[in-house]
């Protein structure tokens, strides 16, 4: 972690207790309690006030110009999108502010703590699931009760990305890290939400949406790979039901999608075996 790049991000958000969630590849996450503009704290989750800063630090390999308009117009674009995502009803977290000369984008936190403790990523309840499973092996109403509920979030996590994409947008670095889940008042997982959308675009390709599914099914066969055959069944199914409910056009599209799905599957095998 570079505590220059934290020091610089501080200096933008004088006076605002920022704490690290993650440094990525392109960006600084951080959260804070603070609100950017709204004197009352709204956004509870755990019992705490949270929001999200995200900080784009300039790259210095980059011409100090061309570094800032890429800087600017990677947060605006990514803002529009969480704007966008909004008025379509598409669960992504809800955009609070927008500094788009130093990178930095305000948002609602979304997602809670798991009961070991980890943040209600895909990837952390699967786990969590997991292992519940694994404790129960001789439970057998037990053990289908976890699975069904396992069915459930992974169907709506297909519903959620055919929805994306019957609007014409493709996420770009659909992850089991990119997709949390929100919880009910009792703490009961609710739904899912996405997240990270600095690489997401607009397309009506299938080959793109494909691509999008594809990298899903690799990200949960390599972090949950005893289970991933099924979680990525359910996933297709909960894509295909909620393009159907769109009627022709939506199962056509869906239809093309999978298809595609299938090729770039072919050649992702190609290019492993080839090394
Ligand atoms: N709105 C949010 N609510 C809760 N947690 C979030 C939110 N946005 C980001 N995070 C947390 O911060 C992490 C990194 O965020 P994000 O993926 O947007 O940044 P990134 O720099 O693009 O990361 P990477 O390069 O690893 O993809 C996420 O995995 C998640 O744990």
């Amino acid at each position: 972690m570079s505590a220059e790049l934290v020091a610089t991000a501080q200096r933008h958000l004088a006076g605002i207790s920022l704490e690290v969630v993650s440094q990525g590849a392109e960006a600084i996450v951080f959260t804070t309690e603070t609100h950017p503009y709204l004197k009352t704290k709204p956004a509870l989750v755990d019992n705490k006030t949270k929001f999200i800063v995200k900080y784009r630090p300039p790259k210095p390999y980059r011409h100090p110009r061309l570094d800032s308009q890429i800087t600017r117009s990677r947060t605006a674009s990514e803002a529009k999108l969480l704007q966008k995502l909004l008025l379509l009803g598409v669960d992504a977290p809800r955009l609070l502010a927008m500094d788009g000369t130093n990178g930095i984008i305000w948002m609602d936190f979304v997602g809670f703590t798991l009961e070991d403790g980890t943040v209600s990523s895909l990837k952390n309840w699967l786990w969590l699931m997991e292992r519940r499973q694994e404790a129960v092996p001789e439970d057998h109403a037990k053990s289908i009760a976890l699975g069904a509920v396992a069915e459930d979030i992974m169907k709506r996590v297909g519903a959620m990305v055919a929805q994306l994409h019957l609007e014409g947008i493709v996420h770009g670095d659909l992850t089991s890290s990119n997709i949390m889940l929100k919880a009910s008042k009792t703490n009961e997982v609710e739904r899912p939400t996405l997240i990270d959308f600095g690489l997401s675009s607009y397309s009506g390709l299938a080959e793109d949406r494909a691509v999008d599914l594809y990298v899903l099914e690799r990200a949960l066969t390599s972090t949950h790979s005893v289970y991933a055959k099924e979680y990525n069944g359910f996933l297709v199914a909960g894509y295909e039901a909620a393009h159907k409910l769109k009627g022709k056009l939506g199962a056509k599209a869906c239809t093309e999608t999978l298809r595609r799905l299938e090729d770039v599957r072919l050649r992702g095998r190609k290019r492993s075996m080839l090394g």
